[in-house]
C-alpha cells in the first residue's frame, strides 16, 4: 500500500489569448456547482451569453497579470507543491479543477507511481460548493471509473487549524510591520446568496443575517463558506489585536445579477475611502496562491477605486503562496493522516 498526495486549485487559462480564456471559462462556468441552474439554462447563460462577452475582457486582465512563466496561480501552485514535497516522504502531486492539469491526469501521475491510497487537498481554506464540494465530487467519479484500486481520502476546509491561523496572521504582521494603516479589509471571494442556502443542511438556519455564522456549535457551519470566512478574520484578528472597527469582512468578484454575499469589497473600498480613511490594508484569504483575483481585481482595479475617492495608501498583502511555514502546514496535515490508525502503513 503506497501512498500519495494530490494538491488541488481551480485552474487558468493555458494563456491569456481570448481563445484559451474562452475553451476555460466554458468548463469553469458549465460547472453545475458553479452555475448552479439547470442544464439548459446553464448552457443559455454560459453558452449563449457569457462566452460571447466575458473571455475577451477576461483575457485583457490575464495580460495584466500573466508571467513569463505562465499563469501566476498555477506557477506558484507548482511552487508550493515543491515546498509541500521537499517536507513528506510521499510523492506530491498537483491537478487543477479546471483547465489541462486535469484531476484525471494528476490521479493517473501518482497511480504510475504505485500510490493506491491517495490523499486529495483542495487548495481552499474555506468549503465552498464551486470549490472544494465540487473537486470531492469530481475525484469520487473519476475513482469509480478509472481507478477502482484506489482508496481516497478527502480533506475538509482547514480555515480553523490553529497552525494555518498563525501563518496568516504573521504573512499580515510581517507585511504591515512598521507601516501606518487605519483599517484592514479581509475580502473573500463572493459566492450567490443561493449557494450558501443550498449548502444548509439544517433546512434554512442559515439567514445571513449576520447572526447565524456566529452562533455557536451549528452543524451549519462545516458546510457554511460565509461562517468560515467571518471566523477566519475573527480569529486572524484577535490574534493580531485588532480593535473592533479598524477591520472588516468583504467579498469580491461578483459574476450576474443575482445577489451574492455582502458587502461587496468594491464599494466598501470606495465606501471608506469616501468617508476619509486614507491608509488601508487588504487580505484575500480565501486566496491560498496570488491570482486574477488578487493581482488584478485587489492590486490594481481596488488600488484605483481607493485613489479615485481621495485614499493614498493601499497595502496588498501577499497570498500564502509557496511560504515555507505555510507548505508546513499542509506536510503537517498530510504526516496527520499519514500517521492515524487507519492510514498508517503497517
Ligand atoms: C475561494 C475560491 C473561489 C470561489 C468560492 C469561487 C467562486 C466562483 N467564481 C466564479 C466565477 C469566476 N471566478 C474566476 C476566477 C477565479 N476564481 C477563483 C476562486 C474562487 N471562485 C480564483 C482563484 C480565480 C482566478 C483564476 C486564475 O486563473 O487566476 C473567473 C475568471 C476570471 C473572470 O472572468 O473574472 C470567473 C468567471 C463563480 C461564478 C463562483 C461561484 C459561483
Ligand atoms: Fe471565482
Ligand atoms: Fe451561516
Amino acid at each position: 500500500m503506497k501512498k500519495g498526495v494530490l494538491l488541488i486549485n481551480l485552474g487558468s487559462p493555458d494563456s491569456p489569448k481570448p481563445k484559451d480564456v474562452k475553451k476555460y471559462l466554458g468548463e469553469f462556468l458549465m460547472d453545475e456547482r458553479v452555475i448552479d441552474v439547470p442544464l439548459w439554462a446553464r448552457t443559455l447563460l454560459v453558452k449563449g451569453i457569457i462566452l460571447n462577452t466575458r473571455p475577451k475582457a477576461s483575457a485583457k486582465a490575464y495580460q495584466k497579470i500573466w508571467w513569463e512563466e505562465g499563469s501566476p496561480l498555477i506557477v506558484l501552485s507548482e511552487r508550493l507543491q515543491n515546498k509541500v514535497q521537499s517536507k513528506v516522504d510521499y510523492p506530491v502531486a498537483l491537478a487543477m479543477r479546471y483547465g489541462s492539469m486535469s484531476i484525471k491526469k494528476g490521479l493517473q501521475e501518482l497511480v504510475d507511481q504505485g500510490c493506491t491510497e491517495i490523499k486529495t487537498v483542495p487548495l481552499y481554506p474555506q468549503f465552498a460548493m464551486a470549490t472544494t464540494e465540487t473537486i470531492d465530487v469530481l475525484v469520487d467519479e473519476l475513482v469509480t471509473e478509472h481507478f477502482p484500486q484506489v482508496t481516497i481520502t478527502k480533506t475538509p476546509a482547514f480555515y480553523h487549524r490553529q497552525d494555518y491561523i498563525d501563518v496568516l496572521t504573521q504573512s499580515i504582521a510581517e507585511k504591515l510591520e512598521g507601516l501606518d494603516y487605519e483599517h484592514i479589509l479581509f475580502s473573500y471571494h463572493g459566492v450567490p446568496e443561493r449557494h450558501i442556502r443550498k449548502s444548509d443542511i439544517t433546512n434554512g438556519n442559515c439567514k445571513m443575517n449576520g447572526k447565524c455564522c456566529f452562533k455557536k456549535g451549528s452543524p451549519q457551519h462545516e458546510f457554511c463558506y460565509r461562517h468560515q470566512c467571518e471566523i477566519t478574520t475573527v480569529n486572524v484578528a484577535k490574534k493580531l489585536g485588532l480593535k473592533n472597527g479598524t477591520y472588516s469582512t468583504t467579498f469580491q468578484s461578483r459574476l450576474g445579477f443575482d445577489p451574492w454575499l455582502k458587502p461587496y469589497t468594491d464599494r466598501t473600498i470606495e465606501r471608506m475611502g469616501k468617508a476619509g480613511v486614507k491608509k488601508m490594508a487588504i487580505v484575500t484569504p480565501a486566496f491560498v496562491s496570488d491570482c486574477l483575483e488578487t493581482l488584478e481585481e485587489i492590486a490594481m482595479e481596488g488600488e484605483e477605486i481607493f485613489h479615485e475617492v481621495g485614499g493614498k495608501d493601499f497595502t496588498v498583502i501577499p497570498c500564502l503562496n509557496d511560504r515555507d511555514d505555510f507548505a508546513q502546514v499542509l506536510a503537517t496535515m498530510i504526516e496527520e493522516w499519514a500517521t492515524t490508525p487507519e492510514t498508517a502503513s503497517v
